[in-house]
């Protein structure tokens, strides 16, 4: 783990300290977008219209935020047109590296190493952090995007006229409903399980982990309810929840200390989960041996042996009853 500080290398944890114990994540440094034509999106530069081949991915099957996007890839059989290389599940004084192993998918276009190196082949001063997942543009040589929020909303449109799958995960007449959701999971699921598991202090943990147990049950209300949660619609809310849901039990749970309840003890999230993973095209972007070690193995602050716990058995290809909802 580490960062880049004027184009340079430090290896550093995350810094607690200034912060009473409390883990504060750091805003995405490259925002431009994707577009039909090329013209500029909500923030950053223009130029990047959408073209089969031309774009590339930087991603870890073990992220939460980088598998929302290769979901995306997937739900809009973008494969094709939108090459990927994955790096190894064990980040450590390098960061996240392209060591071979299982899973491993090397860097043939800017030929890295480390995934460090991307960063500053885009920009050789760059200070920040160095995250997954990366819109590379071959064109221009740079990086698009480090925001998988954006990424996939990209996705989701952009690559339409050029031949991807039919399906709208954003639809106009529910972001009223879409944008809420997000931000009260994102707060407190998706970042949650985070500020819950690198808090330094009790109190720093405590005011994680409660939150997310209060928006859990909230959840599971409203699945009880309806199939998605936007109603009989699935919408990018649901694959935005699915990539936290689905780390929880095998890791969340210990790892992170999450564990007033596992998702198993929810029977309408559990079912949702399942439901989602037998998709078309899902189970392919769920690689729990990344997501297992990468975190047991990583984090020696959380886990000094490394050692990677073998449980809990969960079978996700199990029978789910989702489908006695409309949808
Ligand atoms: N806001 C970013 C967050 C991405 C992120 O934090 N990725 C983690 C992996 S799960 C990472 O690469 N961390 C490396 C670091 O923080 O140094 C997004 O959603 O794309």
């Amino acid at each position: 783990m580490g960062i880049l500080q004027d184009g340079v290398w430090r290896d550093t944890w995350y810094d607690t300290k200034a912060t009473g114990g409390r883990f504060m994540r750091k805003e995405s440094a490259f925002r431009s977008w994707v577009t039909r034509d090329g013209a500029p999106g909500p923030t950053g530069q223009g130029g990047f219209k959408a073209e089969a081949g031309r774009y590339h991915l930087y991603i870890s099957h073990a992220c939460p935020w980088a598998h929302r996007v290769m979901i995306f890839r997937a739900l809009k059989g973008l494969e094709e047109m939108i090459s990927v290389s994955a790096v190894h599940w064990y980040m450590a004084e390098n960061g996240w590296t392209f060591e071979e192993g299982p899973g491993v998918v090397q860097d043939d276009l800017n030929g890295a190493e480390f995934m460090y190196q991307v960063y500053l082949a885009a920009d050789p001063g760059y200070s920040g952090r160095v995250t997954v997942p990366v819109l590379w543009d071959r064109e221009t040589g740079t990086i698009v995007s480090n925001e998988s929020s954006e990424i996939i909303r990209m996705l989701n449109s952009a690559f339409d006229d050029v031949g991807a799958a039919a399906g709208d995960y954003y639809p106009e007449e529910l972001r009223d409903e879409i944008d809420p959701i997000n931000a009260r999971i994102y707060d407190s699921v998706n970042n949650g399980v985070y500020r819950a598991g690198f808090a330094t202090t009790q109190a720093a943990y405590e005011e994680a982990v409660y939150p997310l147990f209060e928006t859990l049950d909230w959840l599971e209300g409203r699945l009880s309810r309806q199939r998605y949660l936007c109603g009989d619609r699935q919408t990018e809310a649901d694959w935005r929840l699915f990539t936290t849901l689905v780390r929880f039990d095998p890791v969340y749970v210990g790892h992170f200390k999450c564990n007033l309840r596992r998702i198993a003890d929810y029977p309408a999230l559990s079912g949702f989960v399942r439901d989602l993973y037998q998709q078309p095209g899902i189970a392919n972007t769920v690689h729990m041996d990344h997501i297992k070690r990468h975190y047991y193995e990583s984090h020696g602050t959380i886990n000094p042996t490394g050692v990677v716990p073998v449980g809990p058995d969960m079978d996700l290809s199990a029978p789910h009853d989702r489908d006695r909802f409309a949808g």
